[in-house]
């Protein structure tokens, strides 16, 4: 049984479909030593945003094959070393919308009415209607950064409140802003017009800091702003000195530069209007089922040999893309791993044609399927779906992708071309109905043959007897041959045969083929 570690707060029901499949620890209360010295036992890890897994944590996961992070955001994983050590990144991207933006409204309607500080004010023995008086948010102008799942659903229920909308997200169209009744405009006109500015963005090093000294500034005065996105987007110190100097109204921060905040924080000695929560924004019960049913079933997937729906690190490949492509993704596999054997030494350029039906796929996943299948002779199990771009890029290798929808002799066909340190090889397979893999030609020599575990190719010139000559030297050799086929273009003219061999080959023994008259050059391939 593989073995999956929890290292932070999951709801059972994700535990329960992991132990479908793995043996289960969940250790909550782990140091980063503690983590990095047990994480090489693991399979996968299923995390929230407590646990932080650096590049040295990730390195030390060396039989980790997915991080469940369950949840949005990664800026806890160290993602790039992940994906270099060929591990899947998972996450739930829609699983704590609602709870994140629901999180943020009362964020906004507890900032305008103290009710954190009234509340306490009571509880404290005290009947203060005055320290409380609050500010409507109805007719005034919110302003979202970044306008994704979250902010859109936070627009929605503020226009429900009568407020007007102002978003500034340089990734979305304005047909989409549009859609959602909101003014996309630029930063700096969203922070001069906005009453209340909230956050939604992820933390990237383009966002850092985004709002500091400087952008407040440009604020208006009285302005309340909402943070529930990622500490480090706003610059703490900065914002603590417009609460004190009063150029900001009120702020309510639900994630921190550091977490948890530090004791003697000094955001903590600040009044009643500064709202503080403890990484909340996700934490409904709601949330925390979806989240955890979403991740764990992808870690038990994953762990099954099967496609994770919402990878990080493998762009195009959802589980409704490999189902569709699943039999051209093994295709292109098998002939890249072929072309990489037959090109021999280091490969530079490979040329990848999608040719019929195949032509108007997504064809990313094919491309890294070619890859992989390049990479695995010389990396075996370390290179899979996840790394394959990298490992390539890291060794030079050039992509060059062409389709053509046109159908030639099958309905989609897969042509690579590599050109290396020892030349250009070049083959083409295709599916016999829909599932069956055939290589339909090596270095343009016609052929049909189904691939087997081991397979000996030669170039050799179609001449009486040279055929025999081969499979003797095999019987000789005590070689089973299972299938043979020949490729040639023209009668006694340079030609291709594959054997499908039993056995692997003998040492010594292709040395003894190519000197055979005729041959002129000779492959063992193994599949
Ligand atoms: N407090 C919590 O518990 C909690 C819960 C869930 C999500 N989050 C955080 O909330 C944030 C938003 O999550 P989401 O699910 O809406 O993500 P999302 O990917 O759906 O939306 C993010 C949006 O930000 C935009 N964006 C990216 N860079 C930008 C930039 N430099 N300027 C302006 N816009 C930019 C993107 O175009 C996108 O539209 C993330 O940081 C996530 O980690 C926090
Ligand atoms: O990115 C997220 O999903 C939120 O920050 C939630 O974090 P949590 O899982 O630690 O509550």
């Amino acid at each position: 049984m593989p073995k999956v570690l929890v290292s932070d707060p999951i709801d059972q029901v994700g535990i329960d479909i992991l132990s479908q499949v793995a043996t289960v620890d969940v250790k909550t209360t782990l140091s980063p030593e503690e983590l990095i010295q047990v994480l090489p036992e693991y399979d996968a890890i299923m995390i929230r945003s407590g646990t932080k897994l650096t590049k040295e944590a990730v390195e030390a996961g060396k039989n980790l094959k997915i991080i469940g992070r369950a949840g949005v955001g990664v800026d806890n994983v160290d993602v790039p070393t992940a994906t270099r050590m060929g591990i899947v990144v998972v996450n739930s991207p829609e699983g704590n919308t609602i709870a994140a933006a629901e999180h943020t409204i009362a964020m906004m309607m507890s900032l305008s009415r103290f009710i954190p500080a009234a509340n306490a004010s009571l509880k404290g023995g005290k009947w203060d209607r005055k320290s409380f008086t609050g500010v409507e948010v109805y007719k005034k102008t919110l302003g979202i950064l970044g306008l994704g799942k979250i902010g859109s659903h936070v627009a929605s229920v503020a226009k429900a409140l009568g407020m007007r909308i102002f978003a500034y997200d340089p990734f979305l169209t304005t047909e989409r802003a549009e859609k959602l009744g909101v003014n996309l405009v630029e930063l700096e006109i969203l922070l001069r017009e906005a009453d209340y500015i909230t956050l939604h963005l992820p933390k990237t090093k383009d966002t850092h800091h985004l709002i500091n000294a400087d952008r407040i500034t440009i604020m208006k005065d009285g302005v309340r702003i909402i943070n529930c996105a990622r500490g480090g987007i706003i610059d703490e110190v900065a914002i603590a000195e417009a609460i004190k100097s009063g150029k900001v109204a009120g702020i309510a921060l639900d994630v921190f530069e550091n977490e948890p905040l530090e004791a003697e924080s000094g955001l903590r000695e600040l009044g009643a209007n500064v709202i503080l929560t403890p990484h909340l924004g996700a934490s409904t019960e709601e949330a925390q089922t979806n989240v955890a049913v979403d991740v764990a079933e992808q870690i038990r997937d994953v762990l099954l040999g099967l496609p994770a729906r919402s990878a990080v690190n493998i762009p195009g490949l959802r589980p409704d893309v490999w189902q569709k492509l699943k039999p051209y993704l093994q295709l292109a596999e098998m002939l890249g791993n072929l072309v990489g054997q037959l090109a021999g030494g280091r490969v530079d350029n490979l040329d990848v044609k999608l040719q019929g039906e195949i032509a108007n796929s997504e064809s990313q996943p094919v491309v890294v399927a070619a890859l992989k299948g390049l990479l695995s002779p010389a990396l075996r199990e370390r290179v899979n779906f996840v790394n394959a771009s990298i490992e390539a890029k890291e060794r030079g290798i050039r992509v060059t992708e062409t389709r053509d929808p046109s159908v030639e002799d099958y309905s989609g066909s897969i042509h690579l071309t590599a050109h290396g340190s020892q030349g250009q090889q070049s083959v083409t397979g295709a599916l016999l109905g829909k599932s069956e893999i055939r290589i339909t030609s090596i270095n343009g020599f016609p052929i049909n043959v189904a691939p087997t575990h081991y397979m000996l190719l030669t170039l050799h010139r179609d001449m009486p007897g040279i055929i025999g000559r081969i499979g003797s030297l095999l019987g000789n050799f005590n070689v089973n041959i299972a299938s043979m086929q020949v490729g040639r273009r023209m009668v006694r003219g340079e030609a291709v045969m594959v054997l499908n061999i039993d056995d692997p080959l003998p040492s010594g023994l292709l040395d003894e083929i190519v000197h055979i008259q005729g041959v002129t050059d000779a492959f063992v391939v193994k599949l």
